[in-house]
């Protein structure tokens, strides 16, 4: 990891700088904010030590324009002692993590191994990049907010195992780029990944598409077909819109799951079968099991490992990033003013990140000139004027839920214990809702 020391003291500067080299790290040095802002751009950085308290320039600042350059930098501020005040704001205008002074080693080097943790599954989604990008499938992705980092290192416990992996979420969230990247990091790697989209299936066919039929097995069975199942043989299976199968097939799939076995359509014969199993749903599943729409035994078979991707408006810090990474994909030299970004963040995309690429493509092609601003905006979302419905409502009560249980957490210096007493609930309801809001843990 390459570190940047951001301090005005020479003597602490060199006393960090040798006990992190000591540790195996590239370190950099920076007297003064300016100087760091220019280190920054002339080298990668990972991660920034910064003091507060800068002579040139407030360490809020500082933090902002590192952030600005580089929302992906990490960043620990390092405050005066006591000064509570200052660590709540910097940790409210994006800095991952705060030490008091005088600097505890030990502490420090215990907040630096949980970041190298967050950038280790950053970096091994880089290299699944890599190896997507060589076989040529049109499979790369973002994550750089809490929540998104929590699904990914989920992803990344789950993939080498071979359960099944129920993905949630909105429509467009990216839960067929979240099954693909479980297929690559499992050791399937080199079989077939075969997506069905049980949305597109007509009523009556869907069990010659899961299991395939034998010649002459119904009217226009001119040939023995092999169904997806049969196909994805040593590979994944990703049956996405899974609330769409009918209880009849739902039953053989069952089947299918326990016994490693199917038969085609018009087939004695049980064939075995050696595929992993993903489902994707935007329906609530358990309310259709509830409501006898879906088998609770086959629910209960997918929903091994349960993985809720996030919709894009609780992830709305992505959007800068999001927009890079697609002008990039279309070689738009296309810039948007801060203007224009704002108003792309005050929107809820209902979309997510499907409907983002849509907006962006629509947007850079009409538009009169390179430099997009508020005007160049789709109308839906240039006159967009703010929560107005339930759901908007649910959204801001979340993030109001998400600051508070973050101000006692940081006031409580994380101990979750005392964080919970503080906000009068259990210390495993705070664990559940951190979880829920994708509240990272700090320590
Ligand atoms: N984190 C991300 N980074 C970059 N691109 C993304 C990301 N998430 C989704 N996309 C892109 O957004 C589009 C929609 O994603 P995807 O098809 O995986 O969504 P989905 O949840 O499966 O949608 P649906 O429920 O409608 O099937 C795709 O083009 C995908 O590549």
């Amino acid at each position: 990891m390459r570190i940047l020391i951001v301090d005005d003291e020479p003597l602490q500067r060199d006393m960090l700088s040798g006990f992190l080299k000591k540790q195996g790290y590239t370190v950099h040095e920076a007297a003064n904010g300016t100087e760091a802002l220019s280190q920054f751009m002339r080298q990668p950085i990972d991660l920034v030590l910064l003091d507060h308290r800068m002579p040139d320039m407030n360490g809020d600042e500082v933090l902002a324009r590192i952030k600005a350059q580089s929302p992906l930098a990490r960043v620990i501020m390092i405050t005066a002692y006591g000064a509570v005040d200052t660590a709540v704001r910097v940790m409210r205008l994006g800095a991952d993590d705060f030490l008091e002074k005088p600097i505890d080693l030990e502490a420090l080097l215990a907040k630096i191994r949980v970041i190298e943790e967050q950038l280790f599954i950053a970096d091994d989604v880089a290299r699944v990049e890599e190896t997507i990008d060589t076989e040529a499938l049109p499979v790369r992705m973002i994550a750089a907010s809490p929540a998104m980092r929590q699904v990914l290192s989920l992803v990344m416990r789950a993939a080498p195992s071979p359960w099944t992996v129920l993905i949630q979420g909105e429509t467009g969230t990216g839960k067929e780029l979240i099954a693909r990247l479980i297929h690559l990091l499992s050791p399937r790697k080199e079989g077939p990944f075969i997506p069905l989209n049980c949305a597109a299936v007509p009523e009556g066919l869907f069990e010659s598409e899961l299991f395939g039929h034998e010649k002459g097995a119904f009217t226009g069975a001119a040939n023995r077909r092999r169904g997806v199942v049969e196909q994805a043989h040593g590979g994944t299976l990703l049956l996405d819109e899974v609330g769409e199968l009918p209880l009849a097939v739902q039953a053989k799939l069952l089947r299918t799951l326990q016994e490693k076995t199917f038969s085609r359509v018009g087939g004695e014969q049980l064939l075995p079968v050696d595929v992993r199993i993903l489902a994707a749903t935007n329906r609530d599943l358990k309310q259709m099991v509830a409501a006898g729409g879906f088998r609770e035994d086959l629910y209960f078979r997918l929903n091994v490992i349960a993985l809720d991707i996030p919709p894009l408006r609780r992830r709305k810090e992505e959007i800068p990033e999001l927009i890079r990474f697609f002008l990039h994909k279309y070689q738009s030299p296309a810039v948007f003013d801060d203007q224009a970004l704002a108003q792309l963040s005050k929107y809820p995309f209902p979309g997510n990140i499907r409907e983002l690429e849509h907006v962006l493509q629509r947007t850079v092609t009409l538009a009169r000139s390179t430099n997009i601003g508020l005007r160049d905006l789709p109308p839906e979302i240039r006159d967009y004027r703010g929560a107005t419905s339930e759901g908007d409502l649910n959204d801001r009560l979340a993030e109001v839920e998400r600051q508070m249980l973050i101000e006692a957490l940081e006031r409580h210096n994380w101990v979750q214990t005392h964080a919970a007493e503080s906000l009068g609930i259990s210390e495993r309801v705070l664990r559940y809702k951190m979880e829920r809001l994708g509240i990272e843990k700090k320590r």
